[in-house]
């Protein structure tokens, strides 16, 4: 054998005929511009392997493919460019391409009352598919809020109110004593329980759309559900906060109609699924509720 002659083991045969659904890596770190922001990615790019003779793709190719990923702002028509060079590639072989990008995109979030700033992680993945000459893509991602228990409310109002009667029982009611009593512990004798809760969204996007409304989409999920974490906090934007939960007191079926109905305004988007969970600090589970749009139709 000449030295400069490799041997290309995934040229050779298949010793068992059989096509394959999907073959190619998973885990590739690469960092990727999206709005602006370089993002520290994994990617997983991949093909169906239709032709069932050959023994292997050419994972080289896929990998060197993704190098457009790098150099321009990832948008719909830059993933469908990628997919269609994972096809080129693998003329004969493969008839459907796969890519998916996962990165956690950051957002400066203005507090809600004091002239102050912070940052928030969002998870994000974009997946996409050219299978058939159709080009899909579906934007996912995550969006933590606070939730209120309604019920929790209700009864602990019920029991302000007893307290009240109790206090105040064959007293006549003056204000400033009405006031110093809402004022005090006794006016507030008991608390709901709220909970740390996740709205993880996953959307079908329409077809030739210039750019991935991914901000849009948690800005939009985050005002319908009003009561987003918040990042850096003083005293006032704590107050702020609660009443944003006091006025928006929510059930996790509450939260999961909030979405659908936000997501159905939301421009660009042709099919949903919303799971929200309720991270309960009254049980040691959670609660937790899913709504979609067209979402069979993928
Ligand atoms: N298909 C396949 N390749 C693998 C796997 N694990 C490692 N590889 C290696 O991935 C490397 C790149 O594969 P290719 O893209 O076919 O490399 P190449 O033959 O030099 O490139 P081309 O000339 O473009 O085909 C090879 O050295 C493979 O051995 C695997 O599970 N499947």
């Amino acid at each position: 054998m000449n030295a400069l002659t490799l041997p290309d083991i995934a040229a050779q045969a298949s010793r068992q005929a059989l096509p394959l659904e999907w073959v190619g890596m998973c885990g590739i770190a690469l960092p990727v511009l999206f709005d602006g922001q370089r993002l520290a990615a994994t990617v997983d790019a991949g093909v169906s392997l239709d032709d069932g003779n050959a023994r292997g793709i050419h994972m080289s190719r896929l990998y060197l493919a993704l190098e457009m990923l790098e150099r321009e702002s990832l948008s719909p028509d830059l993933l469908r460019q990628v997919l269609e060079r994972f096809l080129e590639s693998h003329e004969g072989l493969a008839d459907s391409a796969y890519l998916k990008i996962s990165a956690d995109l950051m957002l400066k979030r203005p507090a809600l009352i004091s002239p102050l700033a912070g940052w928030k992680s969002y998870r994000v993945s974009i997946n996409a598919r050219l299978k058939n000459a159709m080009f899909h893509v579906e934007l996912k991602t995550e969006v933590p809020y606070s939730s209120t228990c309604p019920c929790s409310a209700a009864l602990s109002r019920q029991l302000i109110q007893q307290q009240f009667i109790d206090d105040f029982a064959n007293r006549p009611l003056q204000h400033a004593d009405i006031l110093a009593w809402l004022g005090s512990t006794n006016g507030i004798v008991a608390t709901p329980h709220s909970q740390r809760s996740q709205a993880t969204l996953r959307v079908m996007l329409d077809d030739f759309l210039d750019e991935f409304p991914l901000i849009a989409l948690i800005n939009d999920a985050e005002a319908a559900l009003a009561t987003p974490v918040q990042t850096a906090v003083k005293r006032a934007d704590e107050q702020a906060f609660a009443l944003a939960n006091g006025q928006n007191l929510m059930f996790c079926e509450d939260a999961a109609r909030r979405l659908n109905l936000a997501l159905k305004r939301s421009p660009g988007i042709r099919a949903f699924h919303a799971r929200v969970v309720h991270a309960e600090s009254l049980h040691a589970h959670d609660a937790v509720a899913e709504t979609h749009f067209n979402w069979e139709a993928r």
